[in-house]
């Protein structure tokens, strides 16, 4: 008999999973709850093959049970659980029934159901950041790279608090997220290089395991290196709680950085600003209303995922707490925790998407620079008049502002008219004077900060 299990419940396995059926395909394979009873089957091999290893079951009966291991499909287990009201014992009955007489004792040996899950949950987490996340994040960053070399003499004002402030390059503007994404890509490969497992028994003293070996912990070190990982500092029934804490922490907070970047491209899209654009295809409709327009509809998906997933950070700081040796309040929750990993993956992959034809209107970019009548150099006038010994520059700057906003002429203009500054003006030299001449050369260090931080971080992450 089949239990119908596939219900349709969520976007992430119907709506979400067309956009890009390849990659969910490949995250179900860490992430689906048939995953991981598969992880578990892995952990269950690993404990009697080291148990043979050790000389308390032949060869012959870990080879029998790891066989069996391969062979259990996660649908036998739903049914067995049925009858067990208890996971891990449906799934230790399921290798159970298909091994010898013999062999059967030695399934589960000396474990507690957590020592299978806890280092299942480790082994999967950490496989998928490998295999997955992080190849997805560095698709990303490199994308990132590229746009912010190639656009890092796009001429752009900065803005703060929504006003022009000083020039800067759109390309350091992406530079931005180039840095961001690669301090977050840093935090979860640390993260996930650190997960760990346990093989410490019901209460984390070794209780049962150290009636047949003299050195339990090094029993569970051996476990846990066949499957790659190590063992937790501490554990009682489960593993510290705080090396997942701090994984999801790195992938959220990785989160925030794609939404950050995505408010920020959506926001140069409105239309009184105009200076990007997400492509839009031929058959693509804008509003089922306006049929004019072209919404940033991608990026606004990615803030929208984020708002979803964000504060699911809360959950495992609850999941933190478990009373004296283990409690089972922080299980239902915690099978929910690898959602959050999907769904950031397939943020990333849709910012990847459409990052990739994002349409930079650099003409537009100049248009709004333009727009504040070169007021941007408000900001070097004062600094130099300042330098020049000037008692009162910035007063002096501040009352030019006004007169050039009533008269509408240039602050450059009313500066050489103004007796007082006139002289000023004489002393500065070449350079600075170029600056204030041609106001879009004042933007520092952008395109040298973008090259920099472009090669750091394909240096730090080995793109
Ligand atoms: O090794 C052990 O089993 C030790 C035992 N603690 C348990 N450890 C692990 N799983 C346990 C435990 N207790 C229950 N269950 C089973 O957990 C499942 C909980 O289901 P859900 O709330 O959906 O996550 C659900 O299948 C439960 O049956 C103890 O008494 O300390």
């Amino acid at each position: 008999m089949e239990r119908d299990i596939f219900l349709n419940l969520s976007p992430l396995d119907h709506r979400y999973y067309a956009s890009n059926e390849p990659l969910f395909n490949q995250l179900a394979e860490y992430f689906s709850e048939n995953a991981y009873i598969r992880y578990e089957l892995k952990v269950e091999a690993a404990l009697v093959r080291v148990l043979a290893k050790r000389g308390l079951c032949s060869q012959a009966i870990a080879a029998e049970v790891s066989q069996a291991c391969n062979e259990v499909e996660p649908e036998e287990v739903y049914l067995e659980e049925e009858k067990t009201k208890h996971n891990i014992r449906a799934l230790v009955n399921c290798i159970q029934h298909r091994v010898s007489e013999a062999a059967r004792p030695y399934v589960h040996f000396t474990t507690t159901s957590v020592d299978i899950m806890d280092s299942a949950t480790a082994l999967r987490f950490k496989e998928a950041t490998e295999k997955v996340v992080l190849p997805k994040m560095l698709e990303l960053e490199a994308l990132l790279i590229a746009i912010a070399r190639r656009e890092k003499g796009t001429l752009q004002v900065g803005r703060t608090h929504g006003q022009h402030a000083v020039p800067i390059t759109f390309g350091f503007a992406m530079a931005e997220y180039v840095s961001r994404l690669g301090s977050r890509i840093e935090c979860v490969k640390q993260t996930a290089d650190n997960l760990r497992g346990k093989i410490s028994g019901a209460v984390g003293a070794y209780n049962a395991s150290s009636l047949f070996f003299d050195d339990p912990m090094e029993f569970e070190t051996e476990v846990l290196w066949e499957l790659g990982l190590q063992p937790a500092i501490y554990s009682n029934q489960i593993v510290e709680p705080e090396y997942l804490t701090d994984y999801i922490h790195a992938i959220l907070s990785a989160f925030g950085v794609l939404a950050n970047l995505a408010d920020d491209i959506r926001n140069l899209q409105r239309t009184e600003i105009g200076e990007v654009g997400e492509v839009f295809e031929a058959t693509q409709v804008g509003s089922s209303t306006m049929p004019h327009k072209r919404n940033p509809w991608n990026f606004e998906h990615v803030k929208s995922m984020w708002k979803e997933f964000m504060p699911r950070m809360v959950t495992l700081y609850a999941d933190q707490i478990s009373e004296h040796q283990r409690d089972l309040t922080n299980s239902a929750s915690g099978r929910f925790v690898p959602e959050i990993v999907v769904g950031f993956v397939a943020a990333v992959d849709r910012l990847t998407r459409v990052m990739k034809k994002l349409v930079v209107d650099e003409s537009r970019m100049k248009r709004n620079f333009e727009m504040t009548k070169e007021m941007v150099i408000a900001e070097p006038l004062y600094i130099l008049l300042a330098s020049l010994g000037h008692p009162d520059a910035h007063e002096a700057v501040r009352k030019l502002t006004l007169k050039s906003q009533q008269t509408g002429k240039t602050l450059r203009e009313l500066l050489v008219t103004q007796e007082e500054l006139f002289p000023y003006w004489e002393r500065l030299t070449p350079k600075q004077r170029g600056v204030l001449e041609h106001p879009e050369q004042y933007r520092g260090w952008a395109e040298r900060k973008t090259e920099y931080l472009c090669d750091l971080w394909e240096k730090r992450l080995m793109i």
